[in-house]
């Protein structure tokens, strides 16, 4: 078999005082798309940055087979683009100017954007339906034309493996579908995506599932698989469930008795 995306043995994370992550043993497949789902609270943007060395963490954590601290750190920025969530800053960059942030990894040390830079950009903007506003700043942006223009960033970076918290935030339907299609070309691709999703009927769209409560990974499987969807409805004290619906899988909301 060849190697995990990222392989996690004993990966534990203290913010402050609160130990978030307790020692998680995980690995994420290379060349799928993995969803981290779980209650609010649970530690899933935790383990996304512990993941993507953006967070001091105890254990061991390896990337395609190598000690995370064997990364130089433009290597990693290369292999690996982040989508973070609430992403702030940078308000009065232009739309295009953002997205190049990009292309950082790729460019000679205070080095000039090359034309290839320029076309990545371009060509992630299009992908996102952002090209049009490329001379507007972030900050005048409504926040589902800000949400495309972050992605289109981290999709410039043209990294085999992509990691996205909350990608959907502000998104309208249409933008959803084609983000799902931005997704699942990559990975047929050969890319990794490996994203937080609140959303569930969103997130069954997943190859695999990692369900997080409690700073614990307390399941892992295929979004197919029906041991998945009990998990699911167990995490979420059983105020869902998964039906198929249309040939897709759906979580809907159980009403409790007695609610109006
Ligand atoms: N800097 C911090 N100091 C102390 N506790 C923190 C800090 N950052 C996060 N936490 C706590 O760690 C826990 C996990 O947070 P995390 O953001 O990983 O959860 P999450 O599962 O992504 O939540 P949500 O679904 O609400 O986005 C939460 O209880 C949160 O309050």
């Amino acid at each position: 078999m060849s190697a995990p995306a990222f392989a996690a043995q004993g990966l534990a994370v203290q913010l402050g005082a609160a130990q978030v992550l307790h020692g998680i043993d995980l690995q994420i497949p290379a060349g799928r798309w993995t969803c981290i789902v779980g209650p609010n609270g649970a530690g899933k943007t935790t383990l996304l940055k512990a993941i993507a060395r953006l967070l001091p963490h105890g254990g061991r954590v390896q990337f395609m087979g190598r000690d995370h601290a064997l990364w130089r750190q433009r290597e990693l920025a290369r292999q690996l683009a982040w989508l973070g969530q609430n992403e702030a800053g940078a308000e009065d960059l232009l739309a295009r100017d953002v997205v190049m942030l990009g292309r950082l990894p790729h460019q000679p040390w205070l080095g000039a954007a090359s034309s290839g830079d320029h076309a990545a950009v371009q060509a992630a903007m299009r992908q996102t339906q952002c090209w049009d506003w490329r001379e507007r700043a972030l900050g005048s942006l409504s926040g589902g034309e800000r949400q495309r223009v972050l992605l289109a960033r981290a999709l410039a970076v043209q990294a085999p493996v992509l990691l996205m918290d909350e990608p959907l935030a502000s998104l309208d339907p249409p933008h959803q579908s084609d983000w799902l299609q931005i997704v699942r070309s990559h990975v047929a691709g050969g890319g990794t995506v490996v994203s937080v999703l609140h959303e569930l009927t969103m997130a069954l769209h997943a190859d695999d599932m990692v369900i997080v409560a409690a700073g614990r990974v307390v399941h892992q499987g295929a979004c197919a698989d029906r041991a998945t969807h009990r998990a699911l409805a167990e995490v979420f004290e059983g105020r869902i469930a998964v039906h198929a619906l249309a040939g897709q899988w759906v979580a809907l909301p159980q009403l409790q008795r007695g609610s109006a």
